[in-house]
């Protein structure tokens, strides 16, 4: 069985947040994550909710910044943040960027040298890491939901569409919806992926919704300040793509909110109301 390390842990909301370290088989090499546990978890077993986040963050950023503790502590929900990629992988020129690479990993199970080996994110978010805090922690196992920021927001609503028997909603604040279409995905799809059109089509969640849509309303927040509201995140292009197949969409545009955790934090108890409906934790 998987040993996992215990790097920190601190008390929060009556709960305990703590960060990990393991050696994971998917990603041949050391992941992080990081767990609240609400006070809940003491007596029962919990839904859980994973969080995805953006280029450069790691398994702090969401703990750190966006306020979902006190929500997870009130309504007996686990919070998991996992890395963004693998790291220390000795891959040649994987720091050089922050857009691809270390702390850019997409979501992708990359097919290309010199990624493949290490870069296996989407199996790991799917497969493994769910293996991992189901056998160590007081889970629910088929109570989970998913959501995620920018990188993290397109590869919450990937990995929800793929695999919608495993998530029972999905939101995303300011997701990267078109990846094909901007130059992040284009810039990272290329080299992890070649040039397979399926493969990047079905890590595309504005191409996915239109083949698969996903059995809940999908909640999206999306800054209007945002600086790559434009040239990234492409929202119209989604919006689009769920208006031809009536995909339930609450999609909100946020007056005056840029790319940053501060909008995170302002609407988090929002995403999680959303969540804990879908897991039953409220009516
Ligand atoms: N480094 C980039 C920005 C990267 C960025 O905005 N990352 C977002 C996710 S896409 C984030 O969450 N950053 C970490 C943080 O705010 O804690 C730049 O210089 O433009």
């Amino acid at each position: 069985m998987t040993n996992i390390n215990l790097v920190s842990e601190y008390k929060c909301f009556d709960g305990k947040l703590g960060f990990y370290s393991y050696f994971s088989t998917t990603s041949n090499g050391e992941m992080r994550f990081a767990v609240y546990q609400p006070p809940q978890a003491t007596q029962k077993p919990v839904p859980v909710l994973y969080f995805l986040s953006g280029l450069t963050c790691r398994e702090d950023n969401f703990m750190i910044k966006a306020g979902a503790q006190k929500w997870a502590s009130k309504y007996g929900l686990m919070l998991v943040a996992p890395d963004t990629s693998p790291r220390n992988t000795g891959i040649a020129g994987k720091n050089d960027q922050w857009d691809i690479g270390t702390g850019a990993g997409f979501y992708v199970d990359a097919t290309e040298e010199p990624w493949r080996s290490h870069f296996q994110m989407y199996s790991y978010i799917i497969q493994e890491l769910p293996t991992v805090i189901n056998t160590k922690f007081p889970t629910e196992p088929n109570q989970t939901s998913i959501f995620g920021h920018s990188m993290g927001g397109y590869g919450g609503l990937m990995c929800a569409m793929r695999n919608p028997q495993l998530y029972k909603s999905v939101s995303a604040f300011a997701p990267i919806v078109a990846p094909i279409e901007c130059s992040w995905g284009q810039k990272a799809f290329s080299p992890y992926l070649g040039n397979n059109q399926k493969t990047s089509h079905e890590y595309d969640a504005s191409q996915l919704v239109q083949k698969v849509g996903y059995h809940s309303s999908i909640l999206i927040d999306q800054g209007t300040s945002d600086q790559f509201l434009t040239g990234q995140l492409l929202p119209n292009v989604f919006e689009q793509a769920c208006g031809k197949i009536k995909q339930p969409l609450n999609f909100r545009y946020q007056a005056g909110y840029d790319h940053s955790y501060y909008f995170i934090c302002t609407f988090i108890a929002d995403h999680i109301h959303h969540h804990v409906k879908y897991l039953g934790l409220i009516d």
